[in-house]
């Protein structure tokens, strides 16, 4: 088995990119997608349950955990945003959220496979067009799930389907406990990626933050399943919207590529006459107002209530996306930034007493 999983032709150079892989925006998962011949899913997920352990904890077969992971990587589809890098993104992503100290030794082992297992698929076979499409055009996924986490459903479906085929047989050494209790948790984490459940989730983390019990040693005491699925969702939702707090050139990335895919959804809609979704009109989108927007009302409100949850242990995070808002707060049509002076002084005109700096 080659060292990351994959046979690549400069094994040096993906070793150089996973080198920071512990750290929040420590990797560039662009470039691991190209060094790695377009696995790049496989390579992180096979690194991180390597640095952890997974497979001597759980005897789980490495050939097999493989074969599952390429099968699950060629059933992300070629889609601008949501493809095998956006969930390898959100894998490692979590990896630097539960190693935050506030979580140590929180979570079982099981939990934390869980964890990355559910950020591995929680985006399987997305056609690039989101829940409103499927539900108002009542397609075939639609149908399938009555309109409810019509997405989330199908990539679980997908996920779990892929892991039964008798060539991949990943958790055979499982006990029927353990498998069951993944199975529900891996469930309950993709299914809370939905978008329509971001206020509830969050609503939920508000709570925990304000009754959070914690030990001497720091870390959070979470002593039933509801608290501790409920910190599992929210952080791999938190992994899932993270893109506007990591560096800004990653973030730019990831800003065209989710535009690309909302346009193409909104270039389908204007063809067959439907109305256009939200930010899918080309014609008629603001892309830097539309990340001021969800930084203010939907990623800011999230990321400071998981800082305040494993508090001080997010901070550079919440000044990673500050900076981030501002650039493009900065780039917004009529910013003071673009109208020159930003001060009242008239244009043209030099005051008598006028100081020798320029404002
Ligand atoms: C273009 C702005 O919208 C989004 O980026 C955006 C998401 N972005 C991400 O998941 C991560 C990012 C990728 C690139 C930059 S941020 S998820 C989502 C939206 C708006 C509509 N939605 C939604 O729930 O809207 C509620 C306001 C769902
Ligand atoms: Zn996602």
């Amino acid at each position: 088995i080659p060292a990351y999983g994959v046979v690549v032709s400069n094994e040096d150079a993906l070793a150089r990119e996973l080198a920071n892989i512990d750290e929040w925006g420590g990797i560039d998962l662009f470039k691991i997608a190209e060094i790695s011949n377009n696995r790049p899913l496989t390579c992180v997920v096979y690194h991180l349950c390597q640095k952890r352990d997974m497979f001597n904890k759980f005897k789980i077969a490495q050939d097999k955990f493989l074969a599952y992971l390429m099968t699950l990587e060629d059933h992300y589809r070629n889609v601008p945003y949501h493809n095998s890098v956006h969930a390898s993104d959100v894998a490692q992503s979590v990896h630097v959220l539960l190693s935050s100290a506030a979580l140590d030794s929180v979570f079982t082992d099981l939990e934390v496979l869980a964890a990355l297992l559910a950020s591995a698929m929680h985006d399987v076979d997305h056609p690039g067009l989101n829940n409103q499409y499927h539900c108002n055009n009542s397609t075939e996924l639609a149908l399938m799930y009555n309109d409810e986490s019509v997405l989330e459903n199908h990539h679980l479906a997908v996920g779990f389907k892929l892991m039964q085929q008798d060539y991949c047989g990943v958790f055979d050494n499982f006990t029927q406990k353990q498998w069951q209790s993944l199975r529900k948790m891996v469930i309950d984490m993709v299914l809370a990626t939905d978008m329509s459940k971001h206020m509830q989730l969050l609503s939920n983390l508000k709570t925990m933050v304000e009754t959070k019990k914690v030990a001497r040693s720091g870390v959070l005491m979470l002593d039933n399943y509801t608290d501790r699925i409920q910190v599992l969702q929210n952080m791999v939702h938190c992994a899932d919207l993270s893109n506007p707090a990591k560096p800004i050139e990653m973030y730019k990335q990831w800003n065209e590529r989710v535009m690309a895919e909302y346009w193409m959804q909104g270039d389908v809609e204007r063809e067959a006459g439907i109305e256009i979704s939200p930010m899918c009109d080309r014609h008629n989108t603001s892309v830097e107002k539309s990340q001021v927007m969800f930084i203010d009302f939907v990623v800011h409100p999230l990321l400071e209530t998981w800082a305040d949850l494993v508090n001080p242990y997010a901070q550079e995070i919440m000044e990673s996306l500050a900076n981030n808002r501002e650039y493009y707060a900065n780039l917004m049509p009529s910013s003071p930034s673009q109208t020159g002076h930003s001060k009242s002084s008239d244009e043209g005109t030099i005051d008598a007493d006028s100081s020798a700096s320029e404002d």
